[in-house]
């Protein structure tokens, strides 16, 4: 994809102010940890540059990051960003995966606030198609994809016991003797967002009086931005678990981003995938086969 066109050079001012929200905005991802993560998101990093994203990768990593793994990632281009972590109250909360409790710390991304708009991007994500228009949505909204109620995650929830999922409703029908039907629910690893000091202090602020629950920060983020979320179709977020929950719903070959998470029974065959990912991307990096490295 062509970088966005300079307004005509005889107007300077808007040149610099097209310039400007150029640099603005940017991608930005998750990392934890000494493990593989890190491959996915180099695999990340070279996706977004095979599909030719006019904008960088920046990666907020928690000081466990070693050195050798940031130096591998500013090779990639990237942005490396140390973060402190963020936890939530002390609580006895089952999360759904143990780990939950660090995804906490993707809150601190609301504080780069030297970009006016950001797409986040979970690290066990591939971009396969230009996103980029993505950054024009408007102002004032969250925008992410709706998640899946059916994976054995979700064991805990009311809907799972009653076999109600979002993505279809009217399969098994929100009994009314059970209130409301549960609000639209966001998958939180891919979202477009405008980070602000001030919806910063805010998360921060509301974390420490809201009883953590079994999806950790991805709960906490649908719970904040209820009021403002906007879902956009699954092609910017494909689930893994929607092509054997909801096949009916998944156009594959519109998909442009897909998300290599899945319930813990199948993690080792999702991590492989993003493995085999990650090599044919080093693949067609090392035959220089579409990737400018
Ligand atoms: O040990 C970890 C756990 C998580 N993550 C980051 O947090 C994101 C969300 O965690 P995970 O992918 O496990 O969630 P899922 O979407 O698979 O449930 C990952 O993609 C990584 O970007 C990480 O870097 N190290
Ligand atoms: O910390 C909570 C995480 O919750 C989400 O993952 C879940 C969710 O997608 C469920 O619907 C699936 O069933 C499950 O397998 C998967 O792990 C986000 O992708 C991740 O970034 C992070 O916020």
């Amino acid at each position: 994809m062509a970088p966005p066109d300079l307004v005509r050079p005889s107007d300077k001012s808007n040149v610099f102010a097209k310039q400007v929200t150029l640099r603005n905005r940017a991608y930005v991802t998750f990392l934890a940890g000494n493990g593989d993560y890190v491959k996915g998101v180099v695999g990340l990093a070279k996706g977004l540059r095979k599909v030719k994203s006019a904008y960088p990768l920046v990666v907020a990593v928690l000081p466990d990051v070693p050195e050798e793994h940031r130096r591998i990632l500013e090779n990639q281009g990237c942005i490396v960003r140390e973060i402190e972590p963020v936890y939530p109250p002390e609580n006895q909360t089952q999360f759904a995966m143990a780990y939950y409790v660090i995804n906490y710390s993707k809150l601190r991304i609301w504080e780069f606030v030297e970009y006016s708009k950001m797409i986040y991007l979970d690290g066990d994500i591939q971009v396969y198609d230009n996103i980029d228009h993505l950054f024009d949505l408007p102002d004032g909204h969250f925008y992410a994809v709706m998640d899946c109620f059916c994976e054995k995650t979700w064991s805990h929830s009311p809907q799972y016991k009653i076999g109600y999922c979002q993505q279809r409703p009217d399969k098994v029908k929100w009994p009314t003797e059970m209130g409301n039907r549960p609000a639209l629910y966001f998958n939180a690893g891919m979202f477009v967002f405008e980070p602000s000091l001030v919806t910063y202090e805010s998360l921060l602020k509301t974390l420490k009086i809201t009883q953590p629950t079994p999806f950790a920060e991805q709960d906490f983020l649908n719970m904040f931005f209820k009021d403002i979320y906007k879902p956009i179709p699954l092609i910017y977020n494909l689930v893994l678990a929607m092509l054997w929950r909801h096949p009916e719903n998944v156009e594959l070959e519109k998909v442009k981003v897909v998300h290599y998470c899945a319930a813990v029974s199948t993690k080792l065959f999702t991590i492989t995938l993003s493995h085999i990912n990650f090599l044919v991307l080093m693949f067609d990096d090392a035959l220089g086969m579409g990737l400018d490295n």
